[in-house]
C-alpha cells in the first residue's frame, strides 16, 4: 500500500483547515461577507484562473504520455472556455466590466500564488505540478461540501453567494474533482518516503497560499 492524496492533507492538517474553514468562506456561506472583499477577491480570481490557464499549458508540456496530454488540453480548455467565460459574466453581475478586468494591477497574493505553481511546474515533474493545482482543484469541492455541512450556512436567495457555493457542489464539478484525486492516488501510490516528503512540501506551500488568497479578499490587500 503507498501514498494516497489524503495522506497530503493528513500531512499539514492546520493548514488544510485554516484553508477549507477560512474566514472569508464562513462568511461567504453565511451570507455575511462584504461586497467590496468579495468583489476585489472576484477580480483577482480572473487573473488566477488565466496564470492556471498557462498552468495548464505547461503540463501540456510535462506530459510524457499521449493520455497526459490529452488531460492537459482538457483542463486547459476548461479553463479558457468556460471557466473564464463563466467569470466575467459572473464579475458583470457584480459591477465589475470586462474592460476592467483586463486593466487589473495584480495583488501580491496572485503573483506569489500563481507564479508558485508555474515554477514548481518548471523546475519539476507533471506530479509536482498536478499537487501544486491540487489545493485549488479539490479544496473548491471540499469547502463547497464543508459549508453545506455547517449550520450557519444559508442558501438560496437570501444569500448573496450561493451561486458560489452552487458552483463547487455542481455535479461536474465534484466529478472533475473525483477524476484529481484518482489520477493523483494513482500516482502516489508509486512514490518512495523520500519523494512524498517533497510533494508534502509543494502540497503544504500551495495549500498556505490558498490561504493568503483568501486573506488578500478580505484585507482587500494590493
Ligand atoms: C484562488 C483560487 N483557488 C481555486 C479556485 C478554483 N479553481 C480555479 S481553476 C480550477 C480548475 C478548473 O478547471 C478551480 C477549481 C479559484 N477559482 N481561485
Amino acid at each position: 500500500m503507498g501514498y494516497q492524496f489524503s495522506d497530503l492533507t493528513r500531512a499539514c492538517p492546520r493548514n488544510w483547515r485554516a484553508y477549507i474553514e477560512h474566514d472569508f468562506v464562513r462568511q461567504l456561506g453565511a451570507g455575511t461577507l462584504e461586497d467590496g472583499a468579495f468583489r476585489h477577491y472576484l477580480k483577482q480570481d480572473y487573473l488566477f484562473l488565466i496564470h492556471f490557464g498557462r498552468a495548464y499549458a505547461l503540463a501540456a508540456y510535462k506530459s510524457p504520455t499521449l493520455a497526459d496530454l490529452r488531460q492537459a488540453l482538457e483542463g486547459m480548455k476548461a479553463i479558457i472556455d468556460i471557466e473564464l467565460g463563466l467569470h466575467i459574466d459572473y464579475c458583470r453581475q457584480w459591477g465589475v466590466s470586462e474592460q476592467e478586468l483586463a486593466a487589473l494591477p495584480e495583488a501580491r497574493a496572485t503573483l506569489a500564488y500563481t507564479r508558485y505553481v508555474l515554477d514548481t511546474g518548471s523546475r519539476g515533474d507533471l506530479l509536482d505540478l498536478h499537487v501544486a493545482l491540487s489545493p485549488c482543484l479539490v479544496g473548491y469541492g471540499e469547502i463547497a461540501n464543508w459549508l453545506n455541512a455547517q449550520p450557519f450556512t444559508r442558501r438560496g436567495a437570501d444569500n448573496p453567494f450561493d451561486a458560489w457555493i452552487a458552483m463547487y457542489e455542481s455535479d461536474e464539478f465534484q466529478q472533475a474533482m473525483q477524476a484529481e484525486v484518482a489520477w493523483l492516488n494513482e500516482r502516489l501510490s508509486e512514490v518512495s518516503p523520500a519523494r512524498f516528503a517533497e510533494l508534502t512540501t509543494i502540497f503544504n506551500d500551495a495549500t498556505r497560499l490558498e490561504i493568503d488568497f483568501w486573506q488578500m479578499g478580505l484585507d482587500r490587500a494590493e
